[in-house]
């Protein structure tokens, strides 16, 4: 079957986490983009929810269908619904392919529940076949990446259009090879100067649902 039909599989069953009131973070990417599409469809039950989006481009998309959307405020996120570039078995990640990895950490780790949707291509026994993404301060940027080089990986860089987060800073990808201690280069490459965000996210998914020719499966972790 067609990836994204796979992808809108998986949307479709987040569909009834979706809680009608309080906050809901909303991830970044073509999977999030079929969840934000039926949102708007019944955005009318949604009126008591303010969603927390990762990205601006996600911003738009919610507020273009009607739906309420804020990046201030305090108290607790329900949950929040997120794709991923690839996912092992225990529900770790990488994330950032499409450059929002920071916003995207910061929703998951003020968020009770982090939910991930995605098609079957994206589990994984290990992680890393997917280059590992890495936001960096503009600031002496070729001294950080020479630095996080340093940590064992090669670092390829995105093209000028596409090198940029929403936070104006550089994402870099970062070739380990196949990673066996994923919260290791995590801890590694954050204590760089200049590293703002890792596009590894370790034991923060609550559950992943997943689009598969097969029909839709739902891998619970904690
Ligand atoms: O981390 C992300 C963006 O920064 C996305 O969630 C990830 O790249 C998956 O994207 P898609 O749903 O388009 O396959």
């Amino acid at each position: 079957m067609d990836e994204s039909r796979l992808k809108e599989k998986a949307a479709v069953k987040a569909i009834p986490y979706v809680p009608k009131e309080g906050f809901v973070g909303i991830g970044t990417g073509s999977t999030v983009k079929f969840l934000i599409k039926l949102l708007v469809e019944e955005s009318r039950k949604y009126s008591d929810v303010t969603f927390v989006p990762t990205s601006l481009e996600t911003m738009y998309l919610l507020n273009s269908g009607g739906l309420r959307t804020s990046t201030e405020f305090h108290g607790s996120i329900a949950i929040d619904i997120d794709g991923a570039d690839e996912i092992d078995p225990n529900g770790n990640l990488i994330k950032g392919g499409g450059a929002a990895l920071t916003r995207e950490k910061i929703v998951a780790a003020n968020s009770q529940k982090l939910i991930i949707i995605a098609d079957q291509s994206k589990l994984v026994n290990k992680l890393g076949k997917f280059k590992v993404p890495v936001e960096i301060l503009p600031f002496l940027a070729e001294q950080t990446i020479q630095n996080i080089e340093n940590k064992g990986c090669k670092v390829t860089l995105r093209p000028e259009n596409k090198n940029r987060s929403d936070n104006g800073n550089i994402v870099i990808d970062s070739d380990f090879g196949l990673i066996d201690n994923v919260q290791d280069i995590q801890t590694k490459l954050k204590m760089i100067p200049g590293v703002v965000e890792v596009g590894i996210f370790h034991g923060m998914t609550w559950k992943t649902i997943v689009g598969k020719n097969s029909g839709v499966e739902e891998i619970n972790y904690k």
